[in-house]
C-alpha cells in the first residue's frame, strides 16, 4: 500500500464512527480536512464504478455543497493532483442534478451554474455527459423532461438500474441539508415526501426562494449505491442531531432522516461544529 494511502486509512479511522442505523459518520477538525477525505472518497467510488460498469453517474445538489468556495477550491484541487488524478477518469463522468431551481442557467440560484463555474469549468468532463434540466419550460414540465431523460439512460445503462425495483440507481448522490433538514428539494412536511411513484417531481412553493424547483423523490435516493450527505456549520447541528440521534417519533418524518439507502451505503461527512450536538451512545469506531 501507498504510503499515502496508508495515512489517509489511519486519519479516516480516526474521525470515523458507525451509527447503528444512521450510516457512517466522519467528523472533521475543519473543512479543509473534510473537502480532502470527500475528494478521496468520490475517487475511489469514480474508480470503483468505472472498473464494474465503464460510467460513474453521479448526482449532484446545489447550495453550499458547491457554493462554499474555500471548500470547493480544495475539492477541485485535491481530485485533480496526486494521487487522485491516477483514479479519477472524468470521460467517463456522467453528472446529474438530485434537485435543481427553475431558472435560467445564467441565473445565480442556479444549481447548474453554480456547479459548472465552481467544479465543471475546470475538469474535463465531456459536455454532453453534463446532464442539465431544460430551463426554458414550466417546472413540471421540467421534471418531467428529465425523468424522461434519466429512464432514456437506464435503458441503455449508462445509469444502473436497482434489483429491487425499477428506480435508477445512481452511483453516487451527493446531498446537501439545509438548517431546517431539508435535502435535495424535499422540504419538511411537503406532501412531496410522499412521491413514490415519479423519480422525478416539481415544487412551487419552495420555503426556501426561489419557489419553483425540480427535485429527485426518495425512492430514487434511496436507490443509490451510495448516498453522501455533506453538512457543515453550527447552523445545521440542531437539524443533524434530529436527522441522526434517537430522538423519538417526532423526527422520523425529517426528510434528512428519511434518507436511508435501501441496500446502498449512507455516509455523512460533518464538521465539528455540525456535529456539535449529536449524541456519542450508539456509535462503534
Ligand atoms: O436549496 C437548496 O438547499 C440545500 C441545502 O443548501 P445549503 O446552502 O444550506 O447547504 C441544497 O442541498 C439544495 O441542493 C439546494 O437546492
Amino acid at each position: 500500500m501507498l504510503i499515502v494511502e496508508l495515512l489517509n486509512l489511519l486519519s479516516r479511522m480516526a474521525h470515523s464512527r458507525v451509527h447503528k442505523d444512521r450510516g457512517e459518520l466522519r467528523i472533521h477538525e475543519n473543512l479543509d480536512e473534510l473537502g480532502t477525505d470527500l475528494a478521496e472518497y468520490i475517487a475511489e467510488l469514480s474508480e470503483t464504478s468505472v472498473k464494474e460498469r465503464g460510467v460513474f453517474a453521479i448526482a449532484v445538489s446545489g447550495g453550499s455543497l458547491i457554493g462554499l468556495m474555500g471548500y470547493l477550491c480544495n475539492f477541485i484541487l485535491k481530485l485533480c493532483e496526486a494521487p487522485y488524478n491516477k483514479t479519477v477518469d472524468w470521460a467517463k463522468w456522467y453528472i446529474f442534478w438530485a434537485d435543481e431551481r427553475v431558472v435560467a442557467k445564467t441565473h445565480a440560484d442556479s444549481n447548474y451554474k453554480l456547479a459548472k463555474d465552481g467544479l465543471l469549468s475546470k475538469v474535463p468532463v465531456v459536455p454532453s455527459h453534463v446532464n442539465s434540466i431544460n430551463d426554458s419550460v414550466s417546472a413540471e414540465e421540467a421534471a418531467d423532461d428529465y425523468e424522461f431523460h434519466i429512464r432514456q439512460l437506464v435503458k441503455s445503462r449508462t445509469i444502473n438500474v436497482s434489483d429491487i425495483s425499477d428506480c435508477p440507481k445512481f452511483d453516487l448522490i451527493l446531498l446537501g441539508m439545509g438548517p431546517d433538514g431539508h435535502v435535495a428539494s424535499l422540504f419538511p412536511n411537503h406532501p412531496v415526501l410522499d412521491e413514490k411513484a415519479e423519480w422525478v417531481t416539481f415544487i412551487t412553493d419552495s420555503p426556501k426562494p426561489p419557489p419553483e424547483r425540480i427535485t429527485f423523490t426518495l425512492p430514487v435516493i434511496n436507490s443509490a449505491s451510495n448516498v453522501a450527505l455533506v453538512v457543515t456549520g453550527e447552523s445545521k447541528a440542531e437539524a443533524v442531531h434530529l436527522a441522526i440521534d434517537d430522538v423519538g417519533s417526532d423526527c422520523l418524518s425529517l426528510p434528512a432522516r428519511l434518507v436511508q439507502p435501501t441496500k446502498g451505503k449512507l455516509v455523512w461527512f460533518l464538521d465539528k461544529p455540525a456535529a456539535s450536538t449529536l449524541e456519542g451512545s450508539q456509535f462503534s469506531e
